[in-house]
């Protein structure tokens, strides 16, 4: 569990190439200060694993924090279990492709389109295709050059808007630096905009009495995790580290959908830990290894930690390992849930791809 996952949180050294992505003035790994003896105030939130549909809007509300109050002097956070939920998660799925495919021979199909050779986002694709196959749901790939054009690849993406045998599109991030995002991501057809990253999908989802085609895949997996587990959101205090648009922002606008009062901490935020501190629910997406430290967290929280972060192990086969944003080892301490990484949102981020797959594919196909 916990402290087999992660060792000393201020000693692991992350990767050069990562470091040089990161933003300068942000000390990455901070000295390891002493944790105050944790105490838990409100219990492990409750796994509610099996049985449940694959509904992202049914989930009944959890038992109250009050409720299910426990203090424990030697805390260790449930596990929120994503490498489970999402296997869940791709049964369900399968399960219902191969309904609709029995019931009006339609089988529902992904377009990735990857641009140059990142070895990271080739891996990405490589899983993502893996996924597809599994629950039955047909992939196209298509691979790109470094150098193409833009053109080039909205291109594809006008193609694959009019193919029919393509419910969703894919284009894998991050581009090449001499594209532009905002065109490339305009051109793929909202109802075909799985990853919900559309200017109008994401405006949608801001809104009061709309609904996007499509919501983002890691926010929704964030939020499945927390529904599956039972944590109440309903009036409670979240804060969203972090304020991408593909990860942070719409985290937040998931979060304060389901009734919860949300902050926004991010790169020029005063006294992040303070504002970290007050909440019951943390989901963190900020891509610096270990910044979130046990003494930032409320204890009983639930703490949903998206980072992706490599960081040296000359142990490990591949000479290093990954780490979320969260300090696992002191957050595991005082919180109430945790996700690991890896094996936390990572895999229910691929999961609600192939869910939002197979949503689009009923939506078009007019199939219930
Ligand atoms: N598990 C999964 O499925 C996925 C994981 N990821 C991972 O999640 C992490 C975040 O990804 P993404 O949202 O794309 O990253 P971005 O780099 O696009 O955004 C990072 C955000 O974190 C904020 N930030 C940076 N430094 C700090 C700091 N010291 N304190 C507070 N906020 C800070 C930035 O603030 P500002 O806006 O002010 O610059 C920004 O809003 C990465 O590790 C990535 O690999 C991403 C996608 C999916
Ligand atoms: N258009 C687009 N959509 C995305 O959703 C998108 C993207 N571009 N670009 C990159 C980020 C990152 N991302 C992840 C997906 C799965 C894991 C995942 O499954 N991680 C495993 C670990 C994998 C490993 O061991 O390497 C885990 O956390 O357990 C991680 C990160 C999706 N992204």
């Amino acid at each position: 569990m916990a402290s087999s996952i992660l060792s000393d949180c201020s000693t692991a050294r992350l990767l050069p190439l990562r470091r040089a992505l990161l933003p300068q003035r942000v000390p990455r790994i901070h000295p390891c200060p002493a944790l105050a003896s944790p105490r838990r105030l409100f219990a492990a939130a409750r796994p509610q694993l099996l049985p449940r549909p694959h509904r992202m809007d049914s989930v009944p509300a959890a038992a109250s924090s009050a409720e299910s109050a426990t203090v424990s002097a030697d805390a260790s956070a449930k596990v929120i279990d994503g490498k489970l939920v999402a296997k869940q998660v791709r049964e369900e799925i399968a399960v219902e492709v191969t309904k609709m495919r029995d019931a009006i021979g339609i089988v529902p199909g992904l377009a990735v389109i990857l641009v140059g050779s990142r070895k990271d986002s080739q891996t990405y694709v490589r899983n993502k295709k893996k996924a597809c196959e599994a629950v039955g749901i047909k992939s196209y790939e298509v691979n790109l050059p470094e150098d193409s054009s833009e053109e080039e690849v909205i291109r594809h993406i006008a193609s694959f808007n009019s193919d029919p045998s393509v419910h969703g599109i894919l284009v894998q991030l991050p581009l090449p630096r001499h594209m532009n995002d905002e065109n490339i991501l305009n051109a793929v057809s909202i109802e075909k905009d799985v990853d919900g990253f559309h200017p109008l999908n994401i405006g949608r989802l801001a809104m009061q009495g709309r609904d996007p085609f499509f919501v983002p895949c890691t926010p929704k997996g964030c939020m499945e995790l927390l529904h599956r587990y039972g944590v109440e959101i309903k009036g409670k205090r979240a804060v969203v580290i972090g304020r991408s648009n593909i990860v942070g922002m719409p985290a937040a606008l998931l979060l304060q959908k389901a009734n919860a009062t949300v902050s926004i901490v991010h790169s020029q935020t005063k006294n992040p830990e303070e504002i970290t501190r007050q909440a019951d629910i943390v989901i963190a997406a900020v891509g610096v290894a270990n910044l979130v430290r046990g003494n930032w967290i409320k204890p009983g929280a639930a703490i949903i930690d998206v980072g992706i972060n490599p960081v040296d192990d000359p142990e490990s086969p591949r000479g290093y390992r990954l780490v979320g944003d969260v300090c696992y080892e002191e957050a595991s301490k005082v919180a109430g849930a945790i996700t690991p990484v890896p094996g936390g949102v990572g895999p229910m981020t691929i999961a609600m791809l192939l869910s939002n797959t197979l949503e689009s594919a009923k939506r078009i196909h007019k199939f219930k």
